[in-house]
């Protein structure tokens, strides 16, 4: 049953009204049925636990209400989209906490990757590693045409590696080759690059990217609703059951690999070399 929460949504009038939590900014348009989701965790919209929780508790909120049928993602951060996940999440804490933060990431992205909405990412920033996880989760992605705005899986750069459930999204939408280079390499690709590969589907002036998204979600939106979902579905549950099969034991995969004393060691001096570029 879909339960209602007590702060005011589109379906109750209030169309205009910003409603969502202090780390995730939602703008519902009733009449159109598309809310924006603004992430808002400066200065780079780090994925902590606390950003991970209120991103599920938001999209659980627009999925059970009828009112919404899309929503685009997208960063109130200047120049980035998303960081990715919080390095101090996974630097310096117990086994426990990994576990924690881990089951969290995985959540988020079970439901990001079958949601019945229509999930459009307009990338308006920097965009790695788990940002960009949480862009190919969506149905299409618009990228800001900006050289600063790097996109991609960069995980070998820090020393560690992408888990097989990014790597299935990147396949499912680079292709294998592109992707077994991509990931090896950590490439992070510039916007026009990511175009040619089929990392992003449009790049558009900085200006542009949210108006564009919302034209992009009309054509989405025109589609009948069932058989969307249905193909959807389709195109993406065989590479969703293969985490769900064996989510505990990805779990303990993370938590024993991220608790190595040399993955501690070269997270930490990344963390480092990201402080020391600031001055
Ligand atoms: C198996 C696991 C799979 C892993 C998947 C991942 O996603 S791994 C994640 C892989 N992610 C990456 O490799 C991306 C790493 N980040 C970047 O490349 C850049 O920050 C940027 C391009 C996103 C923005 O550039 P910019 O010049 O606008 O900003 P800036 O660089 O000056 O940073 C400002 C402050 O934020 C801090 N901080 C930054 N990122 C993170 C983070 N993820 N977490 C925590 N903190 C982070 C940074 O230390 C600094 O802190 P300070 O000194 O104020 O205490």
């Amino acid at each position: 049953a879909t339960i209602r929460r007590t702060e005011p949504t589109a379906g109750s009038g209030d169309s205009a009204r910003r409603f969502g939590t202090q780390r995730v900014l939602v703008e519902p348009d009733a009449a159109s049925g598309v809310a924006v989701m603004k992430f808002k965790n400066p200065p780079v919209n780090s994925l902590s636990l606390e950003l991970l929780t209120e991103f599920i508790i938001s999209l659980e909120k627009l999925e059970n209400d009828k009112t919404f049928r899309g929503v685009i993602l997208t960063s109130d951060c200047p120049r980035v989209f998303s960081a990715g996940l919080d390095l101090t999440e996974m630097c310096g804490k117990n086994p426990a906490h990994y576990a924690e933060y881990w089951k969290a990431v995985q959540e988020l992205w079970l439901r990001l990757y079958l949601s019945n909405l229509v999930l459009i990412a307009a990338i308006n920033g920097a965009c790695p590693a788990g940002g960009c996880l949480i862009s190919l989760t969506c149905d299409y992605r618009i990228l800001a045409d900006n050289p600063k705005y790097l996109i991609g899986l960069n995980e070998t750069l820090l020393g560690i590696v992408a888990p097989f459930w990014f790597k299935d999204t990147l396949v499912n939408t680079i292709g294998h080759r592109a992707s077994e280079q991509a990931l090896q390499l950590g490439l992070l690709f510039l916007p026009a690059e990511a175009l040619q590969v089929g990392l992003v589907d449009q790049v558009v002036p900085e200006d542009q990217v949210l108006s564009t998204a919302l034209s992009v979600m009309a054509r989405w939106m025109a589609i009948p609703d069932h058989a969307r979902q249905l193909t959807k579905n389709m195109m993406r549950k065989t590479t969703v059951d293969r985490l769900v099969k064996q989510r505990d034991a990805d779990i303990q995969n993370f938590v024993s690999f991220i608790s190595r004393d040399s993955i501690q060691k070269s997270l930490q001096m990344y963390l480092e070399k990201l402080k020391q570029k600031k001055g």
